[in-house]
């Protein structure tokens, strides 16, 4: 991926948050990285229930876990599996990041080789509800 804003650094670190993954049902394991806008590392992973509804995707916990340590602003999320081609966040993971980012912030999807795609937010979830619907 050569678009000057991803850095090859930060496929080592989503390859690192992909190991914090728990996964005893699906093994399936998801990473995400969450860069701030001071260029802070914000790690993700999928972490399963019993209980398989209460899973959390790795999209959706690198963002609570950012808002929750006082980070709101970001410059981009980067996600990963061990699937031959890259997987995009599902539909629940594209209206939370519609919700918590902007609709112009890249997501990197890459595949277990390392390839790369990119889409912004509003490429994932294109007329997608937001709280500026109910005003
Ligand atoms: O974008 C996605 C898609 C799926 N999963 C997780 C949820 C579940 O643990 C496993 C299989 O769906 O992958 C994610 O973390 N992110
Ligand atoms: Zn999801």
């Amino acid at each position: 991926m050569n678009d000057g804003i991803f850095k090859e650094e930060w496929l080592v670190e989503v390859q690192e948050a992909q190991k914090r993954a728990y996964t005893p049902y699906s093994n399936f394991n998801v990473g995400a990285l969450l860069i701030t806008e001071d260029d802070e590392y914000i790690y993700g992973a999928n972490i399963e229930n019993a209980s398989y509804p209460a899973t959390i995707c790795a999209e959706r916990t690198a963002l609570v876990s950012a808002y929750a340590n006082g980070k709101t602003k970001f410059k981009a999320i980067v996600v990963i599996t061990d699937a031959p081609d890259p997987a995009s966040p599902c539909g629940v993971c594209r209206q939370v990041l519609k919700e918590l980012t902007s609709d112009d912030m890249p997501v990197y999807m890459a595949s277990k080789d390392g390839r790369v795609i990119k889409r912004t937010v509003d490429e994932l979830l294109p007329l997608g509800f937001s709280g500026k619907d109910m005003e």
